[in-house]
């Protein structure tokens, strides 16, 4: 399987083509908007319309006021048409603070439901990403850039629809001020046009450190989150680790500082040389204007009405030439987003995909199977050949590293095998609906997750379909020895647990062990896996609950895992593994009479206990 390509090129390879070309983004991104609410994007556009026209129509307005006045001055003018004209100004002015005020909340909300809309399918795709990819730094550094996303990109929203409005505007202003003169606009556009440029150069230096550094910055949010957690603070406290951490924070920090503030003074420096540039041409435009009114050529209202019309063409054209910097800046971020989006899974379900058997009848088979993490140069299972009978309780036994967990993968589908097959009831693993397979594989893995929730919330989480089911969740809880842990808790079932939200208790490590144990029988499924989720309990404990575990789970297919072989023995079938290979089975006396690995380490634990 091919590593999780980044999209192309370091971070000086990237040009303005590149932002261009982002906004090809922008499509997709209008289609997420719109199906995040489009009531709420159609009012957004219909207000920015309206207020679009406002300005033109309020300079307008105040250019026939001034005339008016002049004339009344004269002699000439109407003096009803004048208060006639305030009042529509006042209306105007007072309809553009009314929408803009509607606009922001329309923009909010949009922006809110946009990133809540967001996080979901960010969340729901990665639940159907592969196990690997997680454990892939490179879709990890793109993960937590579209995670940013959500968030970050809700302000794109704002400027899109924000760029759509100060382009009306600006055309609207642009016709009506072409009409006194035309040379205005050209003025305008010499004006802009430079600082554009340079605001578009600046702003992809930026993305171009942003995400070169990314690697820095992760490492800079581990750091932070190692020097201030409930899971560090013991180690941390031991380990006197607090000025190894922070000064190594602070190291990074500053570097990534230095670097920022270097592009920051340049980018300051330019802009104001190119603000300077534009005062220059207003002024030059406005004596154009004063010109033209002294030579009667044009109203002393017109020359307000132009001036002010060059003036908000001028900030308008430059905000939407720099926003649409930003936005181009953004689009390439949103290419984050897309690309995770992009990622398919490889281990999906095949076309005429069968349902997962309602009884197994033979049993799970691997032949010759062997397997590679995708991260990795050596096999970590390897050329593997062994039956697990339907209704046999098997335990898996080797040293650190043998790969018992691995073949727990393999078996419940969360990697496949590089080479070989496994066959369920002589069909291949991978013709099966992984949906069905996943809810008749229950696996309990050492390192299970505690949720930071209640007790019957982290006993649901085994099968969350049943979570109302209350004599279901009592009876898993007495079967797994939860029952005591919980009936200990001041709040029973409803206890917090954990150490993260207030109110919560945490457990020692066997009480979640015992716990997490419930979850397996929550579920119905036809094969459980127990991967050493006891090795927290003492060995009477463990052996209590793999006993009770066999008892319970009558004419069930079992796979247990353990380092302690008062456990071990208890299993039907043995197989021990090593370096990935299977190198013995058979029942604990048949390995035992074999007088090979299995006995030498049988004999050395034993040794132990006498
Ligand atoms: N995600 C991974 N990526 C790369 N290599 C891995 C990964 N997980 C395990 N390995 C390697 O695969 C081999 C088998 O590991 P596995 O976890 O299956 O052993 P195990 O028998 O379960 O060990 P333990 O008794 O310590 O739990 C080891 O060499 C390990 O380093």
């Amino acid at each position: 399987m091919p590593p999780v390509k980044s999209r192309g090129g370091t971070a000086e390879e990237r040009t303005w083509r590149d932002q261009l070309t982002a906004l090809r983004n922008i499509p997709p991104f209008f289609r997420l908007i719109w199906k995040t609410s489009p009531s709420l994007t159609v009012t957004n556009i219909v207000l920015r319309v309206l207020q679009a026209a406002l300005p033109t129509a309020i300079l307008y307005v105040g250019k026939l006021i001034i005339d008016e006045v002049l004339l009344i001055i004269d002699g000439t003018g109407s003096t009803t048409f004048l208060w006639k004209m305030i009042a529509l100004e006042l209306v105007l002015a007072l309809a553009s603070d009314l929408l803009s005020r509607g606009i922001s909340l329309v923009d909010s909300l949009l922006g809110d439901l946009y990133t809540n809309q967001t996080s979901v399918d960010l969340m729901r795709h990665a639940a159907i990403l592969d196990l690997y990819h997680f454990e892939d730094s490179e879709f990890y550094d793109k993960m937590e850039r579209a995670r940013r996303q959500t968030t970050g990109r809700s302000t794109l929203i704002s400027q899109l629809l924000a760029q759509f409005q100060s382009t009306v505007t600006l055309v609207v202003l642009g016709v009506s001020v072409a009409a006194f003169n035309p040379w205005l606009i050209l003025l305008l556009v010499v004006a802009v046009i430079p600082s554009f440029v340079q605001e578009n150069y600046f702003n992809q230096q930026v993305y171009s450190l942003t995400r070169s550094w990314t690697p820095e910055r992760r490492e800079l949010d581990y750091l932070r989150y190692i020097g201030a957690s409930d899971i560090t603070a013991k180690e941390v406290k031991i380990f006197g680790l607090a000025d190894f951490i922070t000064e190594r924070f602070r190291e990074l920090s500053m570097k990534y500082y230095h670097v920022n503030r270097k592009l920051a003074i340049r980018r300051a420096g330019w802009g104001a040389f190119f603000s300077a540039v534009s005062s220059l041409t207003y002024y030059g435009a406005y004596v154009l204007i004063i010109f033209q009114t002294i030579n009667g050529i044009i109203t002393v209202g017109s020359l307000t009405f132009l001036a002010g019309a060059f003036r908000r063409m001028q900030t308008g054209l430059q905000t939407i030439l720099s926003r649409f910097a930003t936005i181009g800046e953004n689009a390439l971020y949103l290419q984050d987003l897309f690309d995770f989006f992009a990622i398919r899974p490889n281990i999906a379900d095949r076309k005429g995909a069968i349902p997962f058997p309602e009884t197994v009848r033979e049993g799970w088979e691997f032949q010759n199977v062997s397997f590679k993490y995708p991260n990795s140069e050596n096999y970590a299972i390897r050329n593997l050949s062994f039956r697990l009978p339907a209704g046999e309780k098997v335990a898996l036994v080797g040293e650190n590293g043998a790969g018992k967990t691995t073949l727990v993968k393999l078996l419940a589908r969360l990697y496949e095998p590089s080479e070989g097959r496994i066959l369920l009831d002589g069909r291949d693993l991978r013709e099966y609906e992984i949906s069905s397979l996943r809810d008749n594989v229950g696996v309990i893995f050492q390192d299970f997750f505690r949720y930071q929730m209640t007790a019957r919330e982290n006993i649901v989480v085994g099968r969350v379909e049943e979570s109302d089911n209350e004599d279901r969740i009592t009876d898993s809880a007495r079967k797994s020895l939860a029952e005591e842990v919980v009936e200990s808790l001041p709040d029973g079932y409803n206890q917090l647990l954990g150490r993260r939200f207030a109110n919560s208790v945490d457990l020692s490590g066997g009480q979640w062990q015992k716990i997490a144990l419930a979850r397996a029988y929550m579920r119905d499924a036809q094969l459980l896996i127990l991967d050493e989720p006891t090795s927290a309990l003492d060995a009477r404990a463990e052996y209590e609950v793999f006993q009770r575990f066999t008892a319970l789970i009558q004419g069930k297919t079992a796979v247990l895992i353990s380092h302690r072989f008062s456990t071990v023995r208890m299993a039907d079938h043995i197989l021990f593994l090593e370096y990935g290979g299977l190198v013995e089975e058979g029942s604990h006396e048949e390995l035992i009479a074999l007088g090979g690995r299995y006995a030498e380490l049988f004999d050395l634990q034993a040794a132990g206990y006498r």
